[in-house]
C-alpha cells in the first residue's frame, strides 16, 4: 500500500465518522498519547538477568515455547525493545521487573538499589520513555517454598519485605529520573496446591508485610503503588493468599491503585465489567492486559470482543487519567519481538476503535429507552472503514501500516536473534 493510497482510504473513512460527529483528527491526536506500557518479561521468557543460566522457577507461571532468539541480557532485551517499539505507533512506556537488574556486581533482591538499573534509566531517558516496576518474588530459593510475605519463617518474609521496600526507591528512581510517576506493582504468588486449614493467618501476615513495605510515602509524582490479586497459580490451585477480595480490600483501605490482570480471574468473567466498579472506589487501576486461554496462559492478546469491550469501557467512562494500561503476556512459542507488537497494536487499534465511536449518541439512545436503535448502531459500527484510520495513524507515526511490520521482524530474526544461541 503506497502513502497515497493510505491517504485517499483516509479521508474517505474521515467522511464516513464525520458523518456521525467523529472527528477523526481529533481521535488520533488523543490516541498517539495514551502509553500503553510494554512488559519486558515477554523478552526473556520472565527468566531475569541475575546469572547468566537463570530461569523461571515457581511461581505459579510458566513460559512454554522453545522459539530462538530470548534476550539473554538486559543489553540483548533493550535491542529488542527498541526493535519493537520501532513497530509500535504512538508514544509509550516500558515495565520492568525486578529480575531484570542490570549490574556488573553480584547483588541480592533486598539490596537492589537504583544505581542497579541506571543502564534502563539512561536507555529511557534517550527515548523519552516511561518506566514501570515490579518486584519478583519468584525464581528464587527463598521463594522455593511457595511462601514470600507470608512466609511463616521471620527470616524469609523479612528478606521479601526489604524487597518490597527497595523496588518502591527504584520506582521512585525511576519517576524522579524519568518525569513521570512508575507504577511499582507488587504481585506474590503465594498459595497452596492442596486445601489448607488456615485460610487467615497467611492473609494476616500478608496485611502485616504489605503495610511495613508501604510504609514510607512516596512522592505520587514519582512512585504509583499497585497491588495484584490472582485467582490462582500452577501448582497452587486451592488457595491464593493475594486473592481479589482481599486487594480489593487492601487497595481501597490503603488507597492504592488496584491492579487486574485480565488472566486472572475466573474464565467467564470480565475486567470490562469490573472497571467502573472498581473505579467508584480506587482512585486509579493498572491493568495487566492477557489472553487467558482456559487459565491464565499469557497468550498474545488479539483483538477480542473482550479487549474491545475493555478499551471501550476505559473510554466511555472517561477513566484514561485514572487506569494505567500494561500488557502481561509471555509466549515463548513465536518470535518474542512480534509478540510484543502483536499485543501492543492489538491494544492501540482496540482504543481506537473505542475513541472512534459516536458515544454520546449511544448513550442518548440508551437513555431514552430506545435499545433497538442502540444495538443497530453498535453492530454497524463494526464495520465502518475503521483499518483506513488505522492505516493513516501508522503512516503518521513512521510506522509500518498492515502487516508490513513482520518484513523488518524477520530481518531483525535473521540478522540478531537467530544468532544468538
Ligand atoms: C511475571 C509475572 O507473572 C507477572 O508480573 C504477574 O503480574 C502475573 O501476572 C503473575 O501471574
Ligand atoms: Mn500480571
Amino acid at each position: 500500500m503506497t502513502s497515497q493510497q493510505i491517504e485517499t482510504s483516509y479521508s474517505f473513512a474521515k467522511e464516513r465518522y464525520a458523518a456521525l460527529g467523529v472527528d477523526t483528527d481529533a481521535v488520533l491526536k488523543n490516541l498517539a498519547v495514551i502509553p500503553i506500557s510494554l512488559h519486558a518479561w515477554q523478552g526473556d521468557d520472565v527468566c531475569g538477568f541475575e546469572s547468566p543460566d537463570a530461569q523461571l522457577t515457581g511461581g505459579g507461571i510458566q513460559a512454554i515455547g522453545n522459539y530462538p532468539g530470548k534476550a539473554r541480557t538486559a543489553a540483548e532485551m533493550r535491542m529488542d525493545l527498541d526493535k519493537a517499539l520501532s513497530l509500535i505507533p504512538g508514544s509509550h512506556r516500558v515495565n520492568l521487573q525486578a529480575i531484570h537488574v542490570d549490574s556488573d556486581e553480584k547483588v541480592e533482591r533486598n539490596n537492589f538499589q537504583p544505581k542497579h538499573f541506571s543502564r534502563w534509566i539512561d536507555w529511557a531517558k534517550e527515548r523519552k520513555l516511561g518506566l514501570d516496576f515490579n518486584p519478583s518474588y519468584f525464581s528464587h530459593p527463598k521463594a522455593d517454598a511457595g511462601f514470600t510475605l507470608t512466609s511463616t519463617d521471620e527470616g524469609i518474609r523479612q528478606f521479601w519485605i526489604e524487597h518490597g521496600i527497595a523496588c518502591r526507591k527504584i520506582g521512585e528512581a525511576f519517576g524522579k529520573a524519568l518525569g513521570t510517576p512508575c507504577v511499582t506493582n507488587i504481585w506474590i504468588p503465594d498459595g497452596y496446591k492442596d486445601i489448607p486449614v488456615d485460610r487467615k493467618a497467611p492473609r494476616e501476615r500478608l496485611v502485616n508485610a504489605l503495610d511495613t513495605i508501604l510504609a514510607e510515602k512516596i512522592d505520587p509524582r514519582y512512585n504509583l503503588d499497585a497491588v495484584e490479586s490472582k485467582l490462582f497459580g500452577l501448582g497452587l490451585e486451592s488457595y491464593t493468599a493475594g486473592s481479589h477480595e482481599f486487594y480489593m480490600g487492601y487497595a481501597v483501605s490503603r488507597n492504592l491503585l488496584l491492579c487486574f490482570d485480565t488472566g486472572h480471574f475466573h474464565p467467564t468473567e470480565v475486567i470490562s465489567d469490573k472497571l467502573s466498579a472498581v473505579l467508584m472506589f480506587v482512585d486509579q487501576v493498572l491493568l495487566h492486559v492477557s489472553r487467558g486461554v482456559r487459565w491464565d496462559s499469557d497468550h498474545v492478546l488479539i483483538l477480542s470482543d473482550e479487549l474491545q469491550a475493555l478499551a471501550q469501557e476505559i473510554v466511555r467512562g472517561e477513566f484514561l487519567k485514572r487506569v494505567h494500561i500494561s500488557l502481561d503476556f509471555f509466549d515463548a512459542s513465536i518470535n518474542r519481538v512480534a509478540a510484543w507488537v502483536i499485543g501492543a497494536r492489538n491494544m492501540s487499534k482496540a482504543l481506537l476503535l473505542a475513541l472512534l465511536e459516536p458515544t454520546a449518541q449511544l448513550r442518548k439512545f440508551e437513555l431514552d429507552g430506545d435499545y433497538t436503535s442502540r444495538l443497530t448502531m453498535l453492530e454497524e459500527l463494526k464495520t465502518l472503514p475503521w483499518g483506513a484510520v488505522w492505516d493513516y495513524y501508522c503512516l503518521t507515526q513512521n510506522v509500518p501500516a498492515g502487516h508490513l511490520w513482520l518484513d523488518e521482524i524477520k530481518h531483525y530474526e535473521r540478522d540478531v536473534l537467530f544468532k544468538r544461541t
